[in-house]
């Protein structure tokens, strides 16, 4: 690039910041006479609220000045903090704000136009950009297309237009260190020099080089569900982040980051991205692992972990069970279940007072069956809630008379008595009025219990209820048509009712638990909840997406997967998106397919697409490093020594080196062996642990979304990983890699790399 260009590049970046600075000493003024106002209005406070409380008007008045200077504080607070966000981002954009320059000219235009593209808009005056946030609609022009004609959307439509010049810069602590002109869509210059970088424990954005593919995902707003599935490194979740962003961007002060929810497979990953939109000056929006929403459902159940999960679903037998647990049929049964419960089979508890029957389960099915058939379950359990306070209400009298409230009511301190009159506000006239008000208020507060249980809807019975449901399913659906045959549903009854009976449930049940709940209480689902994204969607059940349907109704779905990388459903995940898109409307449903690979070098991406058998394809981005490599080693002490030797080499060049094992058991056990022969290394036990740098042992289910600039895989050997159930997870291992991969076993290599190629890695 001439150097001129650079100069007057430089020239236009520092006049830019010129004003930035301006603007910031404008802001840091207006910050400083808030300030000074709040606190002002603090001092004053005392002086100007006049505490004339004895009177009525008196006490208006109070409340009226209190008010007043209440929403004095909170206009100038409010002020205040918008300010200090406004700085905060031009404290940003004055050390870096831009990274492309874009001239085009529009229709029949005679001149052409020149805009700059940040991290966020800044104008000197009213509309007079001087830099345009990426996500505002014209800056899409530097994502979608190279020079010529390009198109975009605006809020009224698709526009055109002919784009002359598209200039990248790098721009670091206020100096261009870099500017180059391209014809591609995003150069891959720029690309290679953000892939080439060292990983971190962070995510981070990946504004500057947005794929055109990665765009659209980004700002789709029309699909209900927008399905992306992607190889591995593939960008799923960047482009996801980046989706969050513009959301909130794009729909600023009618949606904010506490009614989008993400899904994410673990509480590490979680971890992992959590800086990229406070990176990007956006608050993170709502995280949670499937497990956590379930567990927090089921406070009083405890839900099967993941790695639990991980080593159950290892047992071929449990696979069919739970595949059928998973499926849309098992779905629509526990519907029809539930709904037959509108004319039967309601299952109730007694209403207990003080160790005995207070309403009997008999008298409270009279009721609840007592109306009519245009009752659905939702108000069926409302009225007879109504109808159960109004007993309990009834059986105060009937208490009252009872020899205990009498003792109680002449064991009343001084103390107790008054605090009754003062929550009762009952004037009283005559003794015998006076005994009744107080027997009347200690039975109240006596059955509070018994009236909490009725408004929490206790008197329904939801073990016995889920339990006979799994008696009736082989009623509702054909259980050989999913190959189980009755004595294994029999058994795998038993089973969950022994786990029920300590409080515990796998996932599969208890997401069919808490669906029948809902149900049977009529619940209607959150409908705040906007926008709701899963990651790693194929480790998710069609049962638990229709689940999440129902409990966010008004939510657009945003899902992301590598049915390759199925480590939980298996096969099974490829029906998953048929399954799906009969859940949501065809014209509304769109699917995104990213075929390239940026995380890993080309040599990595080559190796792993090659242990995928019947993989979608996979394009490598152009990024060189070595051969992957593959050691075999005679026993288990060798193959330690071979860990410790490429682990002390990794860390030599990068800063973070994970050695992914199969489960914690493989990891636990190597991480004993390199202590012994003196390697420092931090064994992640659960996703609650953070990512830290040098050597991690991490089992794989916890390995899910992360990435790492080296990897070894433990131990690859054919005792490990015997047949071809584990490809998937293999790949999933694997793909972690960005710069360097190495695989270790002992004795004999797994026949799953018998499909690799040997031109692909080196074998030692
Ligand atoms: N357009 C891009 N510009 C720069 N880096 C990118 C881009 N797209 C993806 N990356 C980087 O590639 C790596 C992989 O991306 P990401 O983790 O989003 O992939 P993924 O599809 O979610 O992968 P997986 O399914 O394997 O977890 C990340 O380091 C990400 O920052």
């Amino acid at each position: 690039m001439a150097d001129n260009i650079k100069t007057q590049e430089q020239r236009h970046l520092n006049s830019v910041i010129k004003k930035i600075k301006i603007s910031e000493s404008d802001l840091e003024k207006k910050i400083k006479s808030t300030k000074k106002d709040v606190k002002d209005i603090y001092a004053n406070f005392n002086n100007d609220v006049h505490l004339k409380t004895s009177t009525y008007s008196g006490m208006m008045e109070t409340a009226m000045s209190i008010r007043q200077q209440q929403q004095m504080l909170s206009e100038r607070e409010n002020r205040q903090e918008y300010a200090a966000r406004e700085l905060g981002t031009l404290n940003k954009l004055e050390k870096n704000p831009y990274f492309a320059r874009i001239d085009f000219r529009e229709g029949t235009e005679d001149h052409d136009e020149t805009i700059y593209i940040g991290m966020a808009s800044y104008t000197d005056k009213p509309d007079h950009y001087l830099i345009y946030d990426w996500r505002a609609p014209i800056s899409s022009i530097y994502y979608n297309g190279g020079i010529g004609n390009v198109t975009y959307q605006t809020p009224d439509g698709e526009q055109t237009v002919d784009v002359k010049l598209k200039r990248q810069f790098q721009i670091e602590n206020s100096k261009i260190k870099t500017v180059f002109d391209t014809e591609e869509v995003v150069g891959d210059q720029m690309l290679l020099d953000a892939l080439g970088s060292h990983s971190d424990t962070k995510m981070k954005s990946i504004v500057t080089t947005i794929q055109k593919e990665q765009n659209q995902i980004i700002r789709d707003t029309n699909s209900e569900l927008l399905f992306v599935q992607g190889a591995a490194g593939s960008g799923k979740t960047a482009a996801v982040l980046q989706r969050v962003a513009y959301l909130l961007y794009q729909y600023r002060g009618n949606l904010n980051s506490g009614q989008i929810i993400l899904f994410s497979p673990n509480q590490l990953f979680n971890d992992y991205i959590n800086q990229v939109l406070p990176e990007l000056g956006e608050q993170n929006m709502v995280q949670m692992t499937f497990y956590q929403y379930s567990s927090h459902r089921l406070p009083s159940v405890k839900v099967e972990t993941l790695s639990q999960r991980f080593d159950d679903q290892l047992e071929e037998k449990k696979q069919q069970l739970n595949d059928f647990k998973g499926g849309l049929d098992y779905f629509k049964a526990v519907s029809a279940y539930a709904n037959h419960l509108n004319t039967e089979d309601m299952r109730f508890r007694n209403l207990m007072f003080d160790g005995k029957v207070l309403i009997p389960k008999e008298k409270i099915q009279e009721i609840y069956y007592g109306f009519n058939e245009n009752y659905n379950l939702r108000n069926r359990l409302s009225a007879t809630k109504d109808q159960l306070l109004k007993i309990l209400n009834r059986r105060v009298h009937v208490e009252m008379k009872k020899k205990w409230v009498e003792e109680a009511v002449q064991n009343l301190s001084r103390e107790e008595i008054m605090q009754m009159h003062k929550e009762g506000e009952e004037e009283i006239l005559n003794s015998d009025k006076e005994f009744n008000f107080l027997a009347r208020r200690i039975v109240i507060k006596a059955f509070r219990r018994v009236q909490r249980q009725i408004v929490r809807s206790h008197f329904l019975s939801i073990n016995n209820q889920f339990v006979h449901m799994l008696r009736n399913v082989p009623q509702i659906l054909d259980l050989a048509q999913h190959g189980i045959d009755p004595e294994t549903w029999k058994q795998d009854i038993n089973a969950t009712v022994g786990r029920l009976k300590e409080g515990r449930l796998s996932l599969a049940d208890a997401t069919a638990y808490i669906y029948l709940y809902d149900l049977m209480t009529g619940k209607r689902g959150d409908k705040d909840i906007r926008y709701l994204f899963i990651d790693e969607v194929q480790d998710y059940s069609a049962f638990q997406l229709a689940f999440l349907k129902f409990s966010f109704p008004r939510a657009k779905f945003t899902l992301l997967g590598d049915l390759n990388q199925a480590i939980f459903t298996h096969e099974n995940s490829r029906k998953l998106l048929g399954e799906l898109s009969s859940m949501f409307p065809a014209e509304k449903t769109r699917v995104v397919q990213l075929t390239k690979s940026y995380r890993s070098t080309e040599q990595i991406t080559n190796f792993t697409k090659h242990i995928l058998t019947n993989g979608e394809e996979i394009i490598p981005f152009n990024r060189q490093g070595e051969l992957p490599q593959i050691y075999v080693a005679p026993g288990m002490d060798a193959a330690v020594e071979q860990v410790k030797n490429q682990a002390e080499e990794n860390l030599s060049e990068h800063e973070t080196t994970a050695i992914i094992g199969k489960t914690l058991k493989e990891c636990k056990q190597l991480a004993t062996k390199l202590a012994e022969v003196g390697v420092k290394s931090t064994l992640i036990r659960t996703e609650n642990q953070r990512l830290v740098k040098g050597i991690i042992i991490v089992p794989s289910y916890l390995a899910k979304g992360l990435e790492f600039d080296s990897v070894i895989m433990w131990d690859a050997s054919k005792a490990c990983y015997p047949d071809e159930r584990d490809r998937q997870l293999v790949y999933t291992i694997c793909t972690r890699a960005m710069h360097r991969l190495t695989i270790v076993a002992t004795k004999e290599l797994s026949p799953i790399f018998k499909t690799v190629p040997e031109k692909e890695y080196q074998f030692i």
